[in-house]
């Protein structure tokens, strides 16, 4: 069970290590947790607020604690409870929708279900080719149009060839940047709302895809997201590439969403459910180094 963000945790790790050195420890004063926290890019609030708990002297248990009744984020797993259970992935250009609709459709295969990609991100030629390479990849079928055709009418066609075709999970890719926030608003409203005519549980979760290396300026921009259309729940990807672990609670925090899956890796098993006790042990692991 453990060790399940280790890979998610590496380079946080080495980060850590450059605080607290790398030989096994049983208590860390407060002083070099502050300084190891915020080195993981833990937002400086949090770390306070967790610091100002603490003992001079604290042991690997006692800050798990802390830092867990801060941690304000449930663990929601994703049930598929419909036929089709209808996923709208959206986020910025270049934060992981595609790579991470790839992961999500191989899982799901995995567990014997059937998926459908749907190519809804009409408004870069580029989008509608990389999710199609994923679809041949992965092997499920994908419904596209032309480049500048309607992301709404995809959307549809992608929802009802599911019903049709008595398909378990329709994954909808979306634009990350149109010309300004009022297009990009209009558009995502404008295919929910045809979600809703192909079938009126659709969608059943959207999912907003946050690029965890990026820090506070991917923050600001996923509020931008759930402001104008919602969203259920995140998946935080890239985790692998940044040493900035400790953003995980801070988007946990300040976005007030359940984070659903994290990213780990360019290849389609790189996809770990999210976990926070789990989570939690692995980065103290890295702190205490074991
Ligand atoms: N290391 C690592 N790289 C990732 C992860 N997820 C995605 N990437 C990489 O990030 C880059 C951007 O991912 P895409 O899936 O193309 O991003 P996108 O949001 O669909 O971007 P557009 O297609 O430009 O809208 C690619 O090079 C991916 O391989 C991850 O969890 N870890």
């Amino acid at each position: 069970m453990f060790g399940l963000f280790k890979k998610a945790l590496n380079k946080t790790k080495e980060a850590l290590q450059t605080v607290v050195g790398t030989e096994k420890k049983e208590k860390l004063s407060k002083e070099i947790i502050e300084e190891a926290l915020l080195e993981a890019d833990m937002d400086y609030d949090l770390v306070e607020k967790i610091v100002s708990k603490l003992p001079d002297e604290v042991s690997k248990d006692k800050l798990r604690k802390e830092i867990l009744w801060y941690f304000d984020t449930p663990n929601n797993k994703i049930e598929i409870n419909d036929k089709p259970y209808v996923f709208l992935i959206i986020g910025v250009n270049g934060a992981g929708k595609t790579t991470t609709i790839a992961k999500l459709a191989h899982k799901f295969k995995k567990e014997g279900k059937s998926v459908i990609l749907g190519a809804a991100d009409t408004f870069r030629a580029a989008a509608i080719e990389q999710l199609s390479k994923w679809a041949e990849i992965v092997n499920v079928p994908i419904i596209k149009t032309k480049h500048g055709h309607d992301p709404a009418a995809v959307t549809y066609d992608t929802i009802a060839s599911a019903k049709a075709k008595g398909i378990d999970i329709a994954l909808i890719d979306t634009a990350g940047r149109l010309h300004n926030k009022i297009n990009l608003q209009n558009e995502l409203k404008k295919i929910v709302n045809v979600a809703k005519k192909a079938y009126e549980n659709a969608p059943h979760k959207v999912i907003l895809i946050i690029d965890g290396t990026q820090g506070s300026s991917a923050i600001n921009q996923a509020k931008v997201f759930k402001e104008i259309i919602g969203a259920d729940g995140v998946i935080i990807t890239k985790l692998d590439g940044t040493a900035k672990g400790g953003s995980v609670f801070t988007i946990a925090n300040e976005l007030r969403l359940p984070i659903y899956y994290i990213g780990v890796g360019e290849k389609l098993d790189d996809l770990v459910e999210f976990n926070k006790e789990e989570f939690v042990n692995d980065l103290l692991e890295g702190l205490y180094n074991g």
